[in-house]
């Protein structure tokens, strides 16, 4: 992902982070105030239902009791019984005896009056006839519920059944389970309550043979929103305050310079550029220096003083080499196996010089390819020979394989002579700096000299970098330097260029020699006799 894709994407989960805890939090709440209203609600048909099971149980037993009674029917005691019952029942009215199609008496005394015998409405599973809307014969008045068993029956309050306390708009109904509305709370009607509000919150609870509905208007969940709101809304923003700092931590994270890089390693995004070396004497080509460039997906080229700095801080640089080699061989492999005049100087890290790490990661990558490791020269600057011990020894294994070693950037970093001269170092890279003020008549340009004179006497091959200008190449040459390079002979290049170049380069002034390894006094390893006239050991 390039880093605009990056910064797209985290804007984008940015957003997302701050909007989904808020808008999480405001369902919640709106669940939450749903479900507190609902159970409140069904808890008040609960109320109904219990209330109106224990009227109609209290009437049932009523009728047991009056069928059951042996007194002659509208004798005093007979009349005075029902009274007592009723008195003494919560939620009925009156309670009667029928004979003959004639309400007889009543618990109000006798009363003589014809019965208009309709059929009940329904009939409960304990065989009780149920007529719901019956008008009184006697306490005239509203509509009741009578419930007759044999020759008794009892009339009930319809209101009485469901009379809960509870909200003034809270409406409640009582029905049987045939659906038949027994009762209604005050104000409400059974056809009202048998339709479908959309603007209503209703909740059923099923009783045996009976059903309680209740039923109340939606705004009451403004005010239960309300409620729930005011503890979910700040959890939700506080969420979405740590996400998207989050987000922005992450985003920040990858985005940084090191996480890039460490990508850029993963999806072996670097490419190899060759800049030839000349041999400044005869201007044959010998080789070049592999520089690495760190190609970004949209195809810009980073500069390796750019990211090599943090490579090395970070420990990078090791698998940035390691693709380097790979790259060199694979790139490169069948002119150099082609060609033993042809040598490709690869740069090193200060660790891999310590460690040796990096001679195996060779090794593996030459395997079963016709390179040989006198074709492989490995540079380091000063930095990786600051200590000295472990330098040397993997310098000494390095030669033992073949590869020669040279000291880059020589003169700019901190330099002791005392470890150069004991080093079994192969060259000595003059930096640019110096090759920059030959012919300036800057002070720094006699150091030029020291240098040259310096590596002469220690028996180094000398490389020259960044040669510019003709008269540059002039003074290098008549002091006698081995090789140079520079933006004079040619800038880095791709390996197909650099391939094409060295090939013309060989047609117009031949090849060098085969191996440039040269004996240093005193040091075990010394290969083969000073440059030009190495013989390739074959
Ligand atoms: N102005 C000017 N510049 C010239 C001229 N001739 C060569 N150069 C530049 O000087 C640098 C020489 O490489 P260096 O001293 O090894 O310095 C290298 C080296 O220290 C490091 N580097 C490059 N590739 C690698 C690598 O694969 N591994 C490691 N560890 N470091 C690398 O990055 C440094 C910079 O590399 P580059 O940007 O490729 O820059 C290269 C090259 O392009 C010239 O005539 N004029």
């Amino acid at each position: 992902m390039n880093r605009h894709r990056v910064i797209a994407v985290s804007i984008a989960l940015a957003v997302v982070a701050a909007v989904l805890p808020v808008v999480l939090a405001a369902w919640l709440a709106w669940q939450g105030a749903l479900n507190a209203e609902n159970a409140r609600l069904t808890n008040v048909a609960e109320l109904a239902l219990a209330r109106a099971e224990r009227s109609f149980r209290g009437a049932a037993q009523v009728l047991g009791t009056m069928q059951a009674t042996t007194l002659a029917p509208c004798s005093e005691a007979h009349i005075a019984h029902m009274q007592a019952l009723t008195a003494n029942t919560p939620f009925i009215e009156e309670v009667g005896y029928i004979a003959g199609g004639m309400l007889r008496c009543s618990s109000w005394g006798v009363v003589q009056t014809q019965v208009n015998a309709t059929p009940a409405d329904f009939r409960s599973a304990d065989g009780i006839d149920v007529h719901t809307q019956v008008q009184p014969l006697v306490a005239q008045g509203s509509t009741m519920v009578a419930l007759q068993q044999g020759d008794y029956n009892v009339l009930i309050l319809p209101a009485r059944l469901v009379d809960v306390i509870t909200d003034r708009d809270v409406q409640i109904g009582l029905r049987a389970s045939n659906g038949q509305w027994i009762a209604t709370s005050a104000g409400a009607s059974a056809q009202w309550l048998g339709e479908a509000h959309p603007d209503w919150l209703q909740a059923q609870v099923q009783g045996e043979g009976w059903q309680a509905v209740a039923m109340q208007p939606r705004e009451h969940l403004r005010g239960a929103l309300g409620r729930e709101l005011l503890w979910l809304l700040p959890i939700g923003m506080l969420t979405a305050a740590v996400l998207v700092a989050w987000v922005v931590w992450l985003s920040r994270k990858r985005l940084s310079p090191l996480a890039e890089l460490a990508l850029a390693v993963r999806h072996e995004e670097f490419v190899v550029h060759y800049q030839p070396i000349m041999q400044l004497a005869t201007g044959v080509c010998v080789g070049a220096e592999a520089l690495v460039r760190w190609q970004r997906p949209d195809g810009t080229m980073v500069r390796p003083d750019l990211f090599i700095p943090l490579a090395e801080e970070s420990g990078l640089v090791q698998p940035i080499t390691d693709q380097v080699v790979r790259a060199v061989v694979r790139e490169l492999g069948t002119l150099l196996a082609a060609d033993r005049s042809v040598h490709i100087a690869v740069n090193l890290c200060a660790e891999d010089i310590k460690s040796g790490r990096i001679l195996p990661v060779i090794d593996q990558a030459l395997h079963g390819t016709d390179v040989r490791p006198e074709q492989l020269w490995l540079e380091a600057t000063e930095r990786g020979f600051m200590a000295p011990d472990s330098a040397r020894q993997t310098i000494e294994a390095a030669r033992a394989r073949g590869h020669s070693v040279a000291i880059d950037d020589f003169g700019t970093g901190f330099s002791s002579l005392q470890y150069l001269q004991n080093l079994p170092l192969d060259a000595l890279k003059i930096d640019k700096a110096f090759i920059d003020t030959l012919g300036a008549e800057a002070a720094t340009s006699s150091v030029t000299g020291h240098i040259i004179d310096m590596a002469r006497a220690l028996n180094l091959f000398i490389v020259a970098e960044g040669i510019e200008t003709q008269a540059q190449a002039d003074y290098l040459r008549a002091r006698q330097v081995d090789f140079g390079q520079g933006w004079l002979y040619a800038k880095a290049m791709p390996a197909e260029q650099f391939t094409a170049f060295y090939q013309h380069c060989k047609a117009q002034v031949g090849s060098g020699p085969a191996v440039v390894q040269v004996a240093r006094p005193g040091h075990a390893q010394a290969g083969g006799g000073p440059l030009p006239s190495a013989p390739l050991a074959k």
